[in-house]
């Protein structure tokens, strides 16, 4: 496929920028039940180990990107002690309109009218040293520099803050078989069927399968700036909890 640049971006890179954005904007109105569904509810799981881990105090400031429909900047409005202490903050972050709008109104319904913000994370628009907490579940994998946005993660949290970054990863080899059949046999008709879209649930199956393995995202965090990266995988390593530290 042809690298002519145009801007900072080849065409490859705007093609995956703009298949991404097409993705989120149709999947948004059923995402939550897919995201039920096809994981067989796991992905509650997953993210409350993820929220324990985070380890989130009162008043303190947290930063959720990619937060889709706002999973967990409801569980940390809950941990902060959102609306009561006056030094909480927690910020629920999307590149895309429609995820966010679908996670704006849910927090809403749930009597949190937190602040909902719309950018790249591969450009974050807060000063340097400012969260306690950041956090990125199901969205590195998404983005075209995932490098460039963990750097910019890494630049927002304090010295002594984490971020977390919870993905899919490259599970056990005894799982495989069961789990690329899943993937792109599944998942795609799950897709059709509820959703009527099975060519955005067959972009996400391939998006897993193009993400970096534990290891590599380890050494791609350490690269950026992190000073320490725990790793935890989970279900046979179908995902991964990465936590970086920044001394
Ligand atoms: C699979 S959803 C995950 C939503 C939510 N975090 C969850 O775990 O349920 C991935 C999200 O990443 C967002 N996303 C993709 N690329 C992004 C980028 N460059 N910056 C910020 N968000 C991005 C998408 O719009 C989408 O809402």
């Amino acid at each position: 496929m042809s690298k002519t640049h145009f801007g900072y971006q080849s065409v490859d890179e705007a093609e995956k920028a703009g298949k991404v954005a097409e993705v989120f904007h149709s999947v948004a109105s059923k995402y939550d039940v897919m995201n039920d569904l096809m994981s067989f509810g796991l992905h509650r799981v997953w993210k409350k180990i993820t929220i324990a881990r985070a380890n989130v105090r009162p008043g303190q400031k947290v930063l959720d990107i990619a937060g889709g429909t706002g999973d967990l900047a409801a569980a940390f409005a809950k941990a902060t002690d959102w609306g009561r202490n006056p030094d909480a903050q927690v910020w629920l972050s999307d590149i895309n309109a429609s995820m966010l709008g679908v996670g704006r109104d849910r927090l809403l319904d749930r009597g949190m009218a937190l602040p909902c913000v719309q950018f790249d994370a591969e450009k974050i628009p807060f000063p340097n040293n400012h969260f306690d907490v950041v956090t990125v579940a199901f969205g590195l994998r998404n983005m075209t520099h995932k490098d460039v946005a963990l750097g910019e993660m890494c630049r927002v949290i304090k010295p002594g803050g984490r971020v977390l970054v919870l993905e899919f990863s490259k599970p056990d080899a005894f799982l495989q078989p069961v789990y690329d059949a899943y993937s792109f046999k599944v998942l795609p008709w799950l897709g059709e069927k509820i959703a009527q879209d099975s060519e955005s649930y067959r972009y996400l199956a391939e998006s897993i399968r193009m993400h970096p393995d534990a290891n590599t995202l380890k050494e791609m965090m350490l690269g950026v700036g992190f000073d320490e990266v725990e790793t935890h995988r989970m279900t046979g390593g179908i995902v991964a909890l990465h936590i970086g530290i920044k001394y």
